[in-house]
């Protein structure tokens, strides 16, 4: 089985499956691929991994076509897979894993196999998301590699290095996109001429006849933002963006170079190199599109972990921000697998407690009458208990409005990215880390909807537009059903956005994995 820890298969081979069972009515017009990343192997040979994230990236795709819906997986043939396959165990360090190469036959080549770590190479398997450039789709991590994939057959192609065409160590993999079919990502460039920076590239558009990573060469970095610390930069997952301002959260949960350094003859993993400093701040930096410099004012908000921006928008001269955050760091804590592993009973038993996720709305005033006092809310928008008070020097502490608790995966219809939308839909988290609902959140009504079924952990939930689109919710939710339950088996199951009524369902005689993200590419 597949499930949550995945396959330990030595070399699983391409699993391509028509549904054969199918329930309801799948919209005609539902036309494309779902094309979902996440890790699918925890085991190889006789070494495990010790955390989640480390798994092998295993790529599925669910392609509606004419009525029908074909299933596809298949491992990303990273280079790290590779090595992995040929030395039938763990050789590549992970996220909480670190690999050790062969015993070292003498201590020169002990010497010299440690020296080559001390800047660390990180691992090209990509597990997280799907990115698209242009036409071209590329599995990502937040390492400096990516890795271009094939839609139709999931096979591996190039890998790509970011260092190669823009200073960046690490990126995010949740991307964003604008209506003329550029792509927006965030990195941090580590001691790149003495300082460490936040950069935001534009990859633009690959144009028919570009030759081949003609994006990645024409690859701009449209601001650059120093990091309050050379040897403590933040930790991010992902951004916001408006259509005017790039929202940036420096969070004090902060990646320390010299341990990540250092990290390999310690022999401690990737993930014991970030920190979690709760006295600090949290920087809200707002970057301008058009001037590429950072708004002066000094937003912050209590020492809070963000993961997933949800999204952002303008409105009378404020930006709004919707995030899910955490009140501490202990998110990565609970996907150790010896902490997934346990049952309820022992997971209550062992002691350590894990903050649990709420989406907070942050709303940011751009402007503001010099002379208002000190301690003055300066948000003049209605219909929000979010604040913002000003403080001196240039200070504005801003404080969130609780928007729902306990969802976690926000995706949104994209068409409404940066602009002032309505509905979140997301998984639904109760301190367990596995999902066991789908929701629709309305932010207008502060009312949601939920999908659940006994046994069922949902992926994250992908909305597809309908074609003839009216309201911000006409479409459909898709969502692969993992079944904890081995008598019944794994599926894709289609709701409508507007009412969470299900609308059809196909289930696949594969295992599915729990994944991670995901993208829903339309037929052309
Ligand atoms: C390998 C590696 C990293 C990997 C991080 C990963 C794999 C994060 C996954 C996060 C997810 C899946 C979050 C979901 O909300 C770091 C720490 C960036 C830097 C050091 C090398
Ligand atoms: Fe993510």
């Amino acid at each position: 089985g597949v499930g949550l820890f995945g396959s330990s298969l030595k070399e699983p081979s391409c699993y391509v499956a028509t549904f054969f069972l199918k329930k309801g009515e799948i919209p005609k017009w539902l036309q494309g691929t779902l094309i979902r990343n996440g890790p699918g192997m925890h085991k190889i040979g006789d070494t495990v991994y010790n955390h989640w994230f480390d798994g092998m990236a295993l790529l599925h795709s669910f392609t509606f076509k004419d009525g029908e819906i074909f299933y596809r997986s298949k491992y990303l043939r990273s280079d790290t897979y590779r090595s992995n396959m040929e030395a039938n165990r763990i050789v590549v360090s992970e996220f909480g894993t670190m690999a050790y190469p062969d015993p070292c036959k003498n201590i020169f080549a002990k010497a010299f196999s440690y020296l080559s770590h001390t800047i660390p190479d990180f691992t090209d398997n990509c597990l997280i998301n799907i990115i698209r450039c242009g036409e071209d789709l590329y599995a990502s991590t937040e390492t400096n590699y990516i890795r271009k994939i094939d839609l139709e057959t999931l096979e591996t192609n190039e890998k790509v290095d970011y260092r190669k065409y823009v200073a960046l160590n690490l990126a995010t993999s949740h991307p964003h996109y604008d209506t003329n079919g550029n792509t927006y990502n965030m990195g941090t460039s580590i001691g790149d001429k003495g300082k460490t920076k936040y950069q935001i590239i534009k990859i633009p558009q690959s144009k028919p006849g570009d030759k081949e990573h003609a994006c990645f060469t024409n690859c701009e970095v449209i601001c650059s933002i120093p990091s309050r610390s050379l040897l403590r930069p933040s930790y991010f997952h992902s951004f916001g963006m408006t259509e005017n301002y790039i929202v940036f959260i420096e969070q004090p949960f902060k990646l320390d170079i010299l341990k990540l350094a250092t990290a390999y003859f310690r022999g401690v993993n990737w993930a014991s190199c970030l920190g979690w400093y709760p006295n600090d701040k949290t920087y809200i930096h707002l970057i301008d599109r058009e001037t590429k410099k950072i708004l002066s004012t000094k937003y912050y908000t209590d020492a809070l972990v963000v993961y997933h921006h949800v999204n952002a928008y303008e409105e009378d001269g404020h930006v709004i921000f919707d995030i899910v955050a955490y009140n501490d760091n202990s998110l990565y804590d609970m996907f150790y697998l010896k902490i997934l592993k346990l049952d309820d009973a022992a997971f209550e038993k062992q002691g350590k407690t894990f903050s649990s996720p709420s989406c907070r709305r942050f709303v940011i005033p751009l402007q503001h009458d010099k002379n208002v006092e000190l301690g003055t809310n300066i948000v003049t928008l209605e219909n929000t208990t979010a604040s913002a008070l000003k403080e001196k020097d240039g200070y504005v502490y801003c404080k969130p409005e609780i928007l729902f608790e306990g969802i976690e995966l926000p995706r949104i219809n994209y068409d409404y990215n940066g602009k002032k939308y309505r509905y979140i839909y997301a998984s639904k988290v109760q301190w367990r880390p596995v999902p066991t609902k789908i929701i629709k959140c309305d932010i207008l009504t502060k009312t949601c909807y939920e999908w659940r079924e006994d046994h069922c952990w949902p992926a994250e939930p992908v909305f597809v537009r309908a074609p003839e689109a009216k309201e911000e919710d006409d479409g459909v939710l898709l969502s692969s059903i993992v079944s904890s339950d081995p008598k019944t088996s794994s599926f894709l199951l289609v709701l409508d956005a507007k009412t969470f009524k299900e609308l059809g369902r196909a289930s696949v005689t594969a295992d599915i994995h729990l994944d991670l993200h995901g993208l829903f590419i339309p037929e052309k």
